[in-house]
């Protein structure tokens, strides 16, 4: 089981890309600044000297792209909700009920919600925006990091200018509708986010491994094109204790990707990508997290009843107690007649 983090290879390290006084620290539990990667849930090992200095040479980092890097869709990076979003979408936000995220949402899964949400055109765009960012980053020589410790392709759009319009995204259009299926894992209060594309091919990452996002909410959008394989597998959700706990049958789930539908599920559920096996898939991915949910996390100790173990677990103990109860009325009733 992986734990989906930022990158942290030592090839990797921005902070040793700029040549920087390498010493390996550990970074331990930290409530993060906005717009910067949660470490919260794994303890990670960085080459840098403080975390500070991450903090620092990634602000160097996101500005030295901003400055150089010459978008091709500008109209990308502000929101215009009519030109990204299908209709269907569009509607169920502006309504702001329940019924209206119902009448749009499948739930495939406990806890795993599909929907139509990207138009092609926008889909496109984005599409053709990333692989000019990718031209630009191999014709420039720039060393870029990858979304994650899982990913050798792919880039995160945070980095090159769509944090805004990511931020807007999360804020207006996803936080509605995870305050409503995800209340118990702080989803009315998604504060900051991860977003980034996932590139996957014959040339590119194949799969993924079985893993949990650090975020409490995961919206994942296909964006195209043509592909072969890919799908997405499910196996419960779990709260770190759990994390490498067996899967019960009805926890198994797995979806295949059609471009366009996201799928919204909590990070904490546990999932994997199957191997591309043709063509070219490339989905957007938002990690979308709560500090206020990760603050009550530390000092509650009771704060899981979303883990299916602890469920499972909480179920077990309520059984053997009413088994003991009956039990002893049961002796008594005897002892009472005889
Ligand atoms: O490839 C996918 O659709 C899954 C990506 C994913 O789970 C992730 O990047 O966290
Ligand atoms: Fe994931």
């Amino acid at each position: 089981m992986k734990y989906g983090v930022p990158s942290r290879k030592k090839e990797e390290c921005t902070a040793c890309n700029f040549d920087y006084q390498e010493r390996t620290v550990l970074v331990l539990e930290t409530t993060l600044l906005k717009s910067f990667y949660a470490w919260t849930t794994t303890r990670t090992i960085y080459h840098v000297s403080s975390f500070q200095d991450f903090v620092q040479r990634h602000r160097e980092y996101k500005k030295m792209i901003m400055l150089n890097y010459p978008p091709l869709h500008k109209e990308l990076y502000t929101m215009d909700a009519a030109k990204f979003f299908v209709p269907s979408f569009l509607k169920a936000i502006n309504d702001n009920t329940e019924e209206s995220f119902r009448s749009i949402m499948t739930e495939s899964s406990p806890g795993v919600y599909t929907f139509e949400m990207l138009q092609p055109h926008f889909c496109e765009l984005l599409l053709s925006e990333v692989d000019n960012f990718e031209r630009w980053v191999h014709e420039t020589k720039f060393r870029i990091m990858r979304p994650n410790t899982m990913n050798n392709y792919g880039a995160v759009l945070d980095d090159f200018g769509l944090e805004t319009m990511l931020d807007k995204l999360m804020e207006d259009f996803i936080c509605p509708i995870s305050g409503v299926f995800f209340p118990e894992v702080g989803g009315s209060t998604l504060d900051s986010h991860h977003g980034f594309v996932v590139e996957y091919g014959m040339d590119r990452d194949v799969e993924l491994g079985f893993h949990v996002d650090d975020s409490e909410v995961t919206l994942n959008v296909c964006l195209g094109e043509q592909f072969g394989g890919g799908d997405l597998f499910f196996r419960g959700v779990r709260c770190d204790k759990h994390v490498h706990s067996g899967t019960q049958s009805e926890e198994i789930f797995d979806y295949s990707h059609v471009p366009g539908r996201a799928v919204l599920h909590r990070g904490r559920h546990r999932h994997g990508a199957r191997a591309t096996t043709s063509g070219q898939r490339v989905n957007l991915l938002l990690w979308c997290r709560s500090s206020v949910f990760r603050e009550l996390k530390k000092y509650k100790k009771e704060f899981s009843s979303w883990c299916g173990e602890c469920q499972r677990e909480k179920k077990e103990r309520q059984r053997i107690a009413v088994g003991a109860t009956k039990l002893e009325l049961f002796k008594r009733l005897q002892k009472s007649t005889s």
